[in-house]
């Protein structure tokens, strides 16, 4: 099944990692929507075979890193187009999952580090400013209950500055320290520094620092609530039937 965005047929959604965080959000917010009906639940110990019993169309992911990729697997093999929050796929992984589409080219699989549109300007921001600032840290916040360190969005950002960085020919940001305990400086995502704060109260908060002589540079962005993500996520499900093949982030569908 690949046609979700059938005129006049409200969606059929499914949504695996329905009874987290994020998942019992996006349920929430599915069954808000007019134009979607949220046909299908499935979580830990229940059977995925239900996603496919329901004839749900688009499945929304928003589980652990440890799971996510075998879930995406499974919706290409039952020909389900997957809209996917769950951090965790690095290249190796977003390699497979471009080889598993070929044997489906109709199917569009959208995995975005960040559905906020806040934060998905933040990244952009941080491309533009990126080749002006000799030095930049990015500094991410979270609940305490998040699995993985850094973030995902934290990571996707590092990667687009260094990026950035590179094709203005700036060489690593400077740094004369000798001597530091473990951890101290954060970890490395290609050549910049990414420090990860985990505290009671938080949802998901980001900074973005740069700085050159004389002046400093801060971009900011908080998830104050969950909500925030679901104008995206909501927008990827109507969308991704229309985008064949693997889509990473919701800027194309923003039109940024
Ligand atoms: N892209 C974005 O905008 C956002 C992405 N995220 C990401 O989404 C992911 C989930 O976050 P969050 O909702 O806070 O996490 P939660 O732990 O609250 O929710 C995950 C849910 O998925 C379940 N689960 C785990 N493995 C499987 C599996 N194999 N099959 C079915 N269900 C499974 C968990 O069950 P159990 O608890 O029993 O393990 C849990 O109910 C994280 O990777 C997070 O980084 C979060 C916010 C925004
Ligand atoms: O676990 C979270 O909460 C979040 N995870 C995503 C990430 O790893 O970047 C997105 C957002 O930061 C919230």
């Amino acid at each position: 099944m690949s046609g979700a965005e059938t005129v006049g047929e409200p969606i059929k959604v499914g949504v695996i990692g329905g009874r987290g965080r994020m998942g019992s959000e996006v349920c929430r917010a599915v069954e808000a929507a007019p134009d979607l009906t949220l046909v299908s639940v499935v979580d830990v110990g229940d059977r995925r075979e239900d996603l496919v019993d329901a004839g749900v169309q688009v499945v929304v992911d928003f589980t652990h890193p440890d799971a996510v990729l075998d879930n995406i697997h499974f919706c290409i093999e039952q020909g389900i187009h997957a809209v996917v929050g769950t951090s965790g796929l690095d290249q190796q992984r977003l390699d497979a999952i471009r080889d598993s589409l070929r044997s489906r080219p109709e199917l569009g699989v959208l995995i975005a580090p960040n559905f906020a549109i806040g934060a998905v300007l933040m990244g952009r921001f941080a491309e533009i400013a990126a080749r002006h600032f000799e030095s930049v840290e990015v500094i991410e916040l979270h609940h305490p209950k998040k699995a993985d360190a850094p973030s995902g969005t934290a990571d996707h950002t590092a990667r687009a500055i260094a990026a950035a960085r590179r094709a203005a020919g700036l060489g690593a940001a400077p740094d004369a320290t000798t001597k530091e305990s473990a951890g101290a400086r954060g970890a490395e995502v290609d050549g910049v520094r990414v420090h990860s704060v985990r505290l009671a109260g938080l949802v998901a908060h980001q900074e973005v620092l740069f700085g050159t002589e004389g002046e400093t540079l801060t971009l900011r962005h908080d998830s104050l609530d969950r909500k925030s993500f679901m104008p995206g996520v909501l927008l990827a499900v109507r969308k991704v039937s229309t985008v064949p093949g693997l889509t990473v982030g919701i800027e194309g569908l923003l039109e940024l």
